[in-house]
């Protein structure tokens, strides 16, 4: 009889050595390991859903896959880069061509080849928050609206719901009506106001950060052919944090998508916590209809929490009806310690509690970049910030201004922004705006007469500004200055060629800024530095309209935490907003203001709307998910700062959705000889 003799295919070695079933678990697995096509995986917090991306995209080169093929979605620049970095640690394969970014990176990458198209240039601006308010304020004086008469919606709130328009696709007059009811009378107006916005773009070949992501899509619905040169090349789309994508980012994912190319989204929906910003979470549960034939894959261990505090995170939960059915198990051992709940009689015990406790944790060996205070806005940190710093315990906000945003920053950025854009008003404004005695009359008519020079239509840099800009009329108190910044023009663009952006900053910093900012600012040598460093990470780019992209998207409120979160090797406490924790994880958790109108917001509990509670019922399970060991949930009795004189706080009501045997109640009392046997 003949013998039985098995042969191992040779494809079962893989060219990264990676043993996919050691590393993964069974629910990983499958995910990572599944055939082409379309694939929802629902991955429950703290279950590793960026091992399974970066694995899926590793399992996807190791099966011959060209990383060219491969486009990967993320929420922020920051996951991205990590996710990049890690795909690169675990193959051997070259990853350089594959494309990874957030939505609106990827869309400015694609936008910038074909610009054109839509009537831009590829060297079209990219505006922030600030921009935006400087071009509708224009916008708003343009149309001599009698404000005075009847309060006008300021530029931010216009931006806000322009950009709410984008991202839902709601017509304007929706809009007014159901979030902006008060502007109802307006809204003639607020029409003319977007219709001079969007022309005012144009015309300054500028674009913002809606536009990225509505263009794109535009470019890929009006042009085939263009769709079909994307649609070719990617055909493996992954897309992380599906659960917070909104209307055009779910339709560009589709459009890449089209008929045949495999596409995987990951996604938790019991964390979708931005629909207040558009993100639109019957994307993520619609899923399975919107592709009929795709798989769903579950994974539902959890490798951050012990078992109390996934128990007490489920159960919080349970109280949402929209949502996937998922168990999620903790995969770590029980501690045999419940999460505290801690009533403080105000708020300035509760902080007092917070930083004794944290002080206490770290004599137990919990290094501070291990803790983090989480809350629901940013001023209920206050009381927090003050005990710790009183107490000298060190603490990084994830608030405040980004690094890109600085005054400082895009003072230095408007330069190269003008030079490379020469249609872009608010730079040049900004530009000009710094030197002395340039007031807003003057460098309204430096612009005029810039743009009477025919050269802002130019597709070429002007061979020499000082020839062009000399000639302009300036007044006596800033021509030495105007004269100054003509040469440092000339410097950006040797010949008509524009320099290394580490060349410009350099150039403009000795030429024209070191000067403002010893007129200017009292730590002028802190923002040298900062500027310093810029030019440093300049060096990174050849290509100077690579480098402002990179600059503007980093400056984007794309939910990427801001401020500086601990590093790891910083010993400082986390206080963050349970919005920018989102994906992080630490050991001991604190999060305080648990007080109906706080958490939930009032603004919620008076709406009395489902689905908004529903959403603030997820964040607060965000907020109970980012927890390894310990998690200590506290709140005020009384608030003595409202208004209305003190007033007594009642519990969260989310605190109800759980039976009490799931947390330990702590009674805390005081050691104060003078003060009352009771805590208040
Ligand atoms: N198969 C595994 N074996 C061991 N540890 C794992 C495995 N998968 C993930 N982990 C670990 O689990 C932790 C949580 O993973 P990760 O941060 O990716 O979760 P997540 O799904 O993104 O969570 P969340 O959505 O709550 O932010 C990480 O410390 C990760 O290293």
């Amino acid at each position: 009889m003949a013998r039985q003799y098995t042969l191992h295919r040779s494809s079962q070695v893989h060219a990264s050595g990676i043993d996919y079933k050691t590393a993964l678990n069974e629910e990983q697995y499958a995910a990572v390991s599944s055939p082409p096509g379309r694939a929802l995986v629902i991955a429950g917090a703290g279950s590793g859903k960026t091992r399974t991306l970066t694995y899926r995209v590793a399992w996807l080169l190791d099966h011959q896959v060209d990383a060219r093929e491969i486009l990967l979605l993320t929420f922020t620049n920051k996951a991205s880069r990590e996710m990049v970095e890690r795909v690169r640690e675990l193959v051997p394969h070259d990853t350089s061509a594959l494309w990874a970014g957030t939505f609106h990176s990827i869309g400015s990458r694609i936008l910038r080849r074909h610009a054109e198209d839509l009537g831009f240039t590829k060297s079209y601006s990219i505006l922030d928050r600030d921009d935006q308010k400087s071009i509708l304020n224009s916008v708003i004086a343009s149309l001599d609206i009698d404000t005075k008469q009847r309060r006008f919606p300021k530029a931010d709130v216009l931006a806000s719901i322009f950009s709410l328009m984008e991202n839902t696709g709601v017509a304007l007059t929706e809009i007014i009506a159901s979030r902006y009811d008060q502007f109802y009378d307006w809204l003639e107006k607020i029409e003319e106001v977007r219709l001079g916005y969007i022309a005012k773009k144009l015309a300054t070949n500028s674009m913002d950060f809606d536009d990225l992501l509505v263009l794109t899509v535009r470019l890929f619905e009006q042009q085939p052919d263009v769709l079909q040169l994307y649609q070719g090349r990617f055909k493996h789309v992954l897309v992380d944090e599906y659960q917070d994508t909104n209307s055009v980012q779910g339709r560009m994912i589709d459009l890449l998508a089209g008929e045949r190319n495999s596409l995987m989204a990951v996604g938790d929906d019991a964390q979708s916590i931005y629909s207040w910003r558009g993100a639109d979470m019957s994307l993520i549960l619609g899923f399975p209809l919107r592709y009929p034939g795709s798989k769903v894959h579950i994974i539902e261990t959890n490798y951050r929490s012990v078992p109390e505090i996934l128990d007490l995170s489920n159960a919080a939960i349970s109280a949402n009806r929209g949502r996937f059915e998922k168990d999620l198990r903790s995969s770590r051992e029980a501690q045999g310690t419940l999460p505290a709940l801690v009533a403080l009689p105000d708020p300035s015990t509760q902080a007092a509690f917070v930083a004794q406790r944290i002080l206490e944790l770290r004599d137990e060996g919990i290094p501070l970049e291990e803790m983090a205070v989480l809350y629901r806005a940013h001023f209920q940190s206050l009381e927090i910030q003050m005990e710790l710093t009183v107490r000298g315990i060190p603490f990084a906000i994830t608030s405040g201004l980004r690094f890109f945003e600085q005054a400082h920053i895009k003072d230095v950025s408007a330069f190269m922004r003008f030079v490379v854009n020469r249609r872009d008003e608010i730079s040049f404004l900004r530009m000009v705006g710094l030197l002395p005695g340039c007031g807003p009359g003057t460098a309204a008519k430096l612009w005029a007469e810039w743009l009477k020079s025919g050269w802002s239509e130019r597709v070429e840099v002007p061979p020499k500004w000082s020839d062009l800009f000399l000639k302009f009329k300036i007044p006596k108190k800033t021509a030495k200055h105007w004269e100054q910044l003509c040469y440092t023009l000339d410097e950006l663009t040797p010949d008509g060629a524009l320099a290394h952006p580490s060349q410009m900053i350099f150039s403009i910093l000795e030429g024209v800024y070191a000067d403002y900012l010893t007129a200017s600012f009292d730590n002028a040598e802190s923002r040298r530095a900062d500027i310093e460093q810029l030019s440093q990470y300049g060096g990174n780019f050849d290509d100077v309209l690579e480098f402002l992209a990179q600059l503007s998207l980093m400056s984007s409120t794309d939910g990427e935490p801001s401020g500086e979160r601990a590093a790891k090797d910083d010993e400082k406490v986390t206080l963050s907003s349970i919005h920018q924790a989102k994906g992080l994880e630490w050991k001991a958790v604190f999060l305080i203001w648990l007080v109906n109108g706080q958490f939930p917001n009032g603004r919620i509990l008076e709406a009395d709307d489902a689905d908004m509670l529903e959403e603030e019922r997820r964040l607060f399970y965000v907020a109970l998910t980012r927890a390894k060991d310990e998690l200590y949930l506290t709140y005020p009795m009384m608030n003595p700062k409202s208004y209305t004189g003190d007033i007594i706080c009642r519990p969260s009501q989310f605190l109800e959705d759980f039976p009490a045997e799931m947390v330990e109640e702590w009674n805390v009392g005081n050691d104060d000889p003078w003060a009352d046997d009771e805590p208040f």
